[in-house]
């Protein structure tokens, strides 16, 4: 299971600051879907000049135009790409062949599919990499949240990689990873707290327990 730190309400050096004091206990960080629609694709660019060695996932949350989406993305630097689980078919098949040609990975954010079992499925034969179960934001509010999802998806996908996204927190965890995702995104649950280095690490060695 790898831990991966979403930046969804900061600017660029505010980003790179924050990365600073966690890097040591996170496997993947996240450019956020907010960051990229105030700062651009520059904000990929300037975390991957950072930490060269650190996977850099761009939220795009991709609905059309995805290969022309993810091959700007990954020109950025993006080593994983964000699509839509409600996208077409086609726009995940395109989405998947472009990340194919950059060696890069795509990541599908179930936010608002309806029938997640069968979705997971059709997308698990499309090739995705990861299949993430999230609970936006505007969910959250009134208390929603994916760890059902979750298991529907670990029963049904063969191929992709497992991730579960929305309002995890250090109470939560211990619930998430009973389910054994392969990816656990954490946002606010790291960012939003004064220590954040003691979070993340602490995060981190629940997660390494297993
Ligand atoms: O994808 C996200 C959300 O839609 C805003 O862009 C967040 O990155 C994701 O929900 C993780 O953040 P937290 O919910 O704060 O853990």
């Amino acid at each position: 299971m790898k831990l991966q730190l979403a930046l969804d309400l900061v600017n660029i050096p505010e980003a790179i600051e924050l990365v600073k004091e966690v890097e040591s206990y996170i496997d993947i960080v996240e450019i956020g879907t907010p960051v990229v629609i105030n700062e651009g694709l520059k904000a990929v660019k300037e975390m991957k000049a950072a930490f060269p060695n650190l996977t850099v996932l761009a939220d795009l949350k991709i609905m059309d135009a995805a290969g022309y989406e993810v091959s700007q993305a990954s020109q950025a630097g993006a080593d994983i790409i964000t699509i839509l689980g409600t996208a077409e078919d086609q726009s995940i098949k395109g989405a998947v062949e472009e990340a194919k040609k950059h060696n890069k990975k795509i990541l599908v954010d179930m936010i608002a599919v309806k029938d997640i079992e069968t979705r997971a499925k059709e997308l698990d034969e499309l090739g995705v990499d990861y299949i993430c179960v999230h609970t936006g934001y505007d969910l959250q509010a009134v208390g929603k949240n994916s760890f059902e999802d979750l298991a529907t998806i670990k029963s049904v996908v063969k191929q992709a990689q497992t991730a579960i996204a929305g309002g995890i927190k250090q109470e939560t965890l211990t619930e998430v990873i009973k389910h054994q995702p392969d990816l656990i995104i954490v946002g606010g649950g790291i960012t939003s707290k004064e220590d954040k280095q003691a979070v993340a690490r602490e995060m981190k060695e629940l997660i390494q327990l297993g």
